[in-house]
């Protein structure tokens, strides 16, 4: 089976996420795609990062009504900050017969090189890049490895989504109904 494992801090999870993993299900790239909330993504400060145990409750709401989409919290049981390479060696000495590649966003790519073992990453599992607004140039573009996937850009994140909260805007049609609901019983991002 190709799994397409999508990492994020999803803090908290909205429709640009939804859409993203969509296009890649119905791709001919993977069957499904797993979800996987990483606790601490070691480029990012944790100033307003929601627990853990909230983002990933967001994603199993958002998610739940998709059988080709599924949630992983296995870094919360691996070391901190959360490297994808360590993540990805786990997962596929736990699933053998599984084909596993990465799904990032566009902007990921300027940086990546400096992901741990990106090489690695690369070489072994390789990138399903979904096109993102404002994302710099990167030369990655041109591994064999890394593709692009045809897809219509969705200008939304979830830094707007907290701000918005901030500012008293409604989430609505940005994020999941129920993440929504979810939010405001927690108080979240106040
Ligand atoms: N609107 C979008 N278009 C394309 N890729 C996206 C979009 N939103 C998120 N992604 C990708 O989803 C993955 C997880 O992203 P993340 O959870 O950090 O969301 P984010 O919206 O970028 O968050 P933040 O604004 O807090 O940085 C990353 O690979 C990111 O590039
Ligand atoms: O492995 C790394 O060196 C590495 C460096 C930066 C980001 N990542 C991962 O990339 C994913 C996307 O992060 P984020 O916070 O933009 O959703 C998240 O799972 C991070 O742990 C991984």
């Amino acid at each position: 089976m190709k799994v397409g494992l999508f990492f994020g801090s999803f803090n908290p999870i909205h429709v640009g996420h939804l859409i993203i993993a969509n296009r890649m299900a119905e791709s001919q790239e993977v069957d499904q795609v797993w979800f996987v909330v990483s606790p601490q993504n070691p480029f990012k400060k944790k100033k307003s990062l929601a627990h853990e145990f909230d983002r990933l409750d967001m994603v199993r709401l958002a998610i739940s009504d998709n059988p080709l989409f599924n949630v992983s919290d296995i870094e919360f049981r691996m070391p901190r900050p959360s490297f994808t390479v360590d993540t990805l060696t786990y997962l596929s000495e736990k699933y053998p017969s599984y084909d596993f590649k990465l799904i990032v966003g566009e902007d990921n790519l300027e940086h990546f090189p400096k992901w741990k073992n990106y090489e690695t990453v690369l070489d072994e599992y390789g990138l399903l890049v979904y096109p993102r607004p404002n994302s710099n140039a990167s030369d990655l573009v041109k591994h064999p490895n890394v593709k692009f996937i045809e897809a219509p850009l969705v200008d939304i994140s979830a830094t707007y989504i907290r701000k918005s909260i901030a500012e008293g805007l409604s989430l609505r049609y940005m994020v999941h109904e129920e993440v929504i609901n979810y939010i405001e019983s927690k108080k979240l991002y106040m």
